[in-house]
């Protein structure tokens, strides 16, 4: 029997991105898909690419018509999946908030961040990080799923087998980050405008950005200690990607390549190149991989690490759909297997 499947924010980038994928799922039906602003309207009267798969109107978003799902998806704003999950969860629905609401363990410093108060803190403690690389085994059995950040997808990954075999001085590591404006969401603002992000290139939030507080909380709970990370994000004139250029200091010798290729042998969507080569974000475009390789520039004890994702993809929609398949108990690649579009 097909599980039933709700998209709250359907209208969102993040969620047109849940739709193209879910519909070429051959055990999932999506049922529900909300949209308080075009409430009524049909789904492929405002999405086209998606005439002939989808036979729905996006509905004002209901508690009562969400808990007749097996599971639904969160691709709102921050804030939005903390009010309702609770009673989809007693109604034992299954959530994955793509939102940050869950994302962080300590509530006062995610009310820090996020700038409001905690309207679930009583589920913050079960909610299961959703980085399969990482927490696989704990996704599987989790009624909540907090899916990561676009950016600390590309930086946890590239990182990780370094923080896992204490390779790596945790003091000073620097991600230097670069997104494509789809990272920003569907919503009008200046600073996406054509007119403003075309032909300019320029770094943001450097004083500090709530992925930050993310990224440090896993790698500080992997490697047992408190990890030291300078996040500087940068918002490039493209559409979809992220690119993450990653600088720590070896503390001890090791393959490196090696140890990235066999870390990530049997991960279905993380792929490591060939030692010294350098991963583009179109070779992701569309696709649900996170593609890196390492350098050690000069043979020092600097490494370099290079990641990228599509943001819209393992970044959010399609590592959701990951989690989704890991806690319907279905094959994780499920509707997931496709190479990125190029050119
Ligand atoms: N874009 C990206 O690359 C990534 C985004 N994310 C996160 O995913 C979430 C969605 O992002 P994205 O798709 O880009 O956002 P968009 O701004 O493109 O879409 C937001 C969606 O949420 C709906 N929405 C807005 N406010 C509310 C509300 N109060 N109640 C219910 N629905 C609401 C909107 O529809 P309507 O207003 O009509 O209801 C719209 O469909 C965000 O939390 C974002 O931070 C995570 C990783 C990557
Ligand atoms: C380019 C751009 O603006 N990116 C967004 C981050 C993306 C995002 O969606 O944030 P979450 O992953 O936490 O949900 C930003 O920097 O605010």
């Amino acid at each position: 029997m097909k599980r039933k499947i709700g998209i709250v924010g359907a209208t969102g980038y993040t969620g047109v991105e849940l739709l193209r994928l879910l519909v070429n799922h051959p055990h999932v039906d999506i049922t529900c898909v909300t949209s308080r602003e075009h409430a009524g309207s049909r789904v492929d009267a405002m999405f086209p690419n998606l005439r002939g798969y989808v036979d729905l109107a996006f509905s004002a978003p209901s508690d009562d018509a969400l808990s007749a799902c097996d599971l639904v998806f969160f691709a709102t704003p921050n804030g939005i999946a903390m009010k309702s999950a609770q009673t989809l969860l007693d109604a034992g629905t299954k959530v994955i908030d793509l939102a940050a609401d869950f994302r962080i363990k300590d509530i006062a410093v995610w009310e820090k961040w996020y700038g409001m108060q905690h309207a679930s803190p009583q589920l913050v403690e079960e909610a299961v990080y959703g980085l399969p690389e990482l927490n696989r085994a704990q996704i599987r059995d989790a009624r909540l799923v907090a899916n990561p950040g676009c950016y600390p997808t590309a930086v946890t990954l590239g990182l990780l087998p370094l923080v896992e075999n204490g390779l790596i001085d945790v003091v000073g590591i620097i991600a230097d980050t670069k997104s494509g404006v789809s990272g920003a969401g569907r919503k009008a603002e200046v600073h996406t405008l054509l007119a403003e992000a075309g032909d300019n290139f320029k770094a943001y939030a450097v004083a500090g950005h709530r992925h930050q507080p993310e990224i440090a909380q896993t790698l500080s709970s992997i490697a047992g200690t408190s990890i030291s990370l300078v996040f500087v994000p940068h918002l490039l004139p493209m559409i979809r990607g992220i690119h993450a250029t990653l600088y720590a200091m070896l503390t001890s010798e090791a393959d490196l390549h090696q140890l990235y290729t066999a870390r990530y042998a049997h991960e279905p969507f993380v792929d490591v190149m060939p030692a010294d080569s350098h991963p583009e974000t179109r070779s992701v475009r569309g696709a649900n991989v996170c593609r890196m390789a390492i350098h050690r520039p000069g043979n020092t004890e600097r490494v370099v690490v290079l990641s990228v994702i599509d943001n819209l993809v393992k970044g959010a929609a399609g590592q959701a759909v990951q989690n989704m398949n890991l806690m319907l108990g279905l094959a994780e690649d499920t509707a997931l297997k496709q190479p990125g579009l190029l050119p």
